[in-house]
This record gives C-alpha cells, structure tokens and sequence, in this order.
C-alpha cells in the first residue's frame, strides 16, 4: 500500500505515532520505530493483527520504509481522533463526572474481557494507553501485553516469566514480581477509574516508583476510594482492587456490575473536546504525570531475580536508572528486553 506519512501525534518511551494517510486519501495512525529498537512494535503488531474489537484499537497492518538512511518499522493502525483519556481528563477540567467514568468503564472492561477471552493480558492499562474515538474507548498500546497460550488450564507460554507495565498502575502480585495475569489488569482498570474521578495517580505524592512499588507489593495498603463517588461506583472499585488476584472479579462479572449499567444522560464526548487532537506534547499534560507512570518491562527469566525482593529491589533499581527525560521534545524510556521470542525484521 502506497501511504505518505505526516505530522506527529505522539511520542511514548519505544516509538513515534504519526498520522498518515493511503493513496485513496484514507487517515491512519504509524507508530514507528528505528528496526533495531522496534521489539516491543514487533510484539505489539504481532498480538494487534490477530485483534478485531470495536473496543481495541484497529489494525490495519505493517511496513518497513526507510527515512533518512534509517531502517525503520512501521505499526499501521486507526486513526482514533480525540487522543488519550489523559488527554480527554484533561480537557475536562481535571477529573470526570461518575456517569462519564461509568460510561467509559463499561467500554474498557468490554474491551478486556474480550482481550481476556482470547488469552491476551495487556499488563499496561491506564489512561495513557486508553485512546478515545467517537465511539468512546479503545484499548491501546500493546506493547507489554502478553499472550497466556491456554487460559482455561492455565498454561502459559514464555512470555508469562515477564512483568511489564506502570509502577503506579502495578498490582500487588506484580509488583512482587510473583506474575501477571488477567487479575493484573483488573487491577490496573481499578487505578484507571481513580485517575478518571482525581486526574492523578492512584497513588499520589510519591516522589520516586522505588518507594511505591515496596508500598503495593508489601503494604495491606489500597489506593484511596475518591471519596465523591457514590456507593457504587465504590463497590465496583472494591471488586477491582483487592490485594489478592484470586478474589478480584473478572471482566466477565464486572460487565454485569449496577455501576455500568447504560445511562441516558452521559455528556456527549465532543461537547468537551472540541478542536482537532494534537500532540500529546502540545497539550501540557505532562505536569500530572508523575515519573511513576513511566512503562517498564523486566524479564523474571534473568536468573538474578529469583526471590520477590530481588525482583522488587531491581524493579525499584531499574526504576531509578532507567527513567531518562529528555525534555526538549520528547521522552525515553529503557527497558529491559530478555525476550529471545522477539525478533527484528531483517
Ligand atoms: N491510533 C492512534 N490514534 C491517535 N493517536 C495515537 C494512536 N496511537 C498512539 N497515539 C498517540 O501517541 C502516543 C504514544 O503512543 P503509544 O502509547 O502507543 O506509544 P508507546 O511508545 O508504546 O508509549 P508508552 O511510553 O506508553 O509505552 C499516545 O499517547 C497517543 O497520544
């Protein structure tokens, strides 16, 4: 397919997304990246393109075109137009209103119950990695997600020995590094709720992800319930965030919670997000996103991260070394890639 590829949209800690559009005039998003830094692309391309949910970002395929001497691959996927739900809590003034949250929730967690259904654990939910359409919702950035090869017997392939995803976003059993499974973003959907009622991190005044991964993964500690949401909506909550992955409610059942019940008075979308997306850069969101929202993946297979509290201190260690902010344009983040299953493009 011939396409042109045109201004930037966003930038994350692996890739660049553009908008692009086909020799038919049709509008696309690229996410691309140089070829010997694109695993977490590949991986990502490979789980999106077997993916079809009007509730995940839709694929449309992939390439490898070179710019400036460089080799790069290209993630061609929708175009979703109003940008990130950060992006969308923070043209609403800061935090949304329950029915607005009980709206967009009701969509996130049809979304993971199909991505659950199909044995994909996505390991990096939060409203950065939430894109909002017309439509409302769709899941994105596959980058951390995993695939657990038969999720009714419980086996699991390799890639079930990584622990990926958001410090702040992290679940307890995560955040020990113990494992990451369908429970783990459960949880995370609990903590994007927060984010959506308080426009901040589920865990606020933590200055560095070292001393919040100890307080989730070893504290009987809960993110705070914002204290303006009904009954309801925290009983939904309750059955999110609960230490053991074991008793958390599963996307299946929470679809049939009361709180996400349809309502007819949800404020419509473009009443307050007018103006054409921009970059993420352009619209200052930065300032409420604390360090500790920056995606890591680490390998469990290293055969130096045996024990919780290795894995916890070089967790916390990696956190410390790995957060880079390059502020002028854009920001990186290294992570750590043990995957052999992942392999360039040549
Ligand atoms: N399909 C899309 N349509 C519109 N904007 C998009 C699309 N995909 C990504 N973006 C924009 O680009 C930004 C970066 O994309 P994405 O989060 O997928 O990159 P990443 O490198 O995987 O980021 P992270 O640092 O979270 O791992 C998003 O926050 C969003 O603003």
């Amino acid at each position: 397919m011939e396409w042109t590829r045109g201004h930037t949209i966003g930038r994350g800690a692996t890739a660049t997304v553009s908008i692009a559009t086909s020799g038919s005039g049709n509008v696309f998003a690229v996410k691309s990246a140089i070829i010997s830094k694109s695993e977490f692309l590949q991986r990502e391309q490979k789980i999106l393109s077997t993916l079809n949910s009007p509730f995940v970002v839709e694929y449309i395929g992939y390439d490898v075109t070179r710019r400036n001497n460089t080799v790069m691959f290209d993630l061609m996927m929708e175009y979703v137009r109003y940008g990130t739900l950060v992006d969308v809590i923070h043209k609403c003034g800061g935090w949304l209103d329950e029915s607005m949250i009980s709206h967009y929730t009701r969509q996130i967690v049809r979304g993971l119950e199909y991505l659950h259904s199909t044995g994909i654990v996505h390991c990096d939910i939060k409203g950065r990695n939430i894109l909002i359409g017309e439509d409302g919702p769709k899941i994105s950035d596959f980058g951390c997600a995993k695939r657990i090869k038969n999720p009714v017997e419980g086996v699991r392939d390799d890639r079930e020995a990584s622990i990926g995803g958001t410090p702040a976003f992290m679940a307890p059993e995560v955040a020990r590094g113990e494992e990451q499974g369908f429970p783990a973003d459960i949880w995370a959907l609990g903590c994007t709720i927060i984010e959506m009622a308080t426009g901040g991190s589920p865990w606020p005044n933590h200055i560095h992800p070292s001393s919040l991964l100890y307080r989730i993964a070893l504290s009987e500690e809960l993110p705070e319930f914002p204290a303006f949401l009904t009954d309801k909506a925290k009983d939904f909550l309750s059955k999110c965030l609960r230490r053991d992955p074991i008793e958390r409610w599963t996307a299946k059942q929470l679809v049939k919670h009361p709180f996400l019940e349809e309502l007819s008075n949800v404020r419509k979308l473009t009443n307050h997000t007018a103006g054409s997306p921009t970059s993420i850069l352009d619209q200052g969101i930065w300032g409420f996103i604390d360090e500790s929202e920056t995606s890591y993946n680490l390998s469990q297979t290293d055969g130096n991260l045996n024990s919780p509290n290795q894995r916890l201190k070089q967790l916390s260690m990696s956190s410390g070394l790995m957060i880079n902010w390059v502020w002028e344009d854009s920001w990186v983040t290294v992570r750590d890639n043990e995957d052999n299953n992942i392999r360039p493009v040549q």
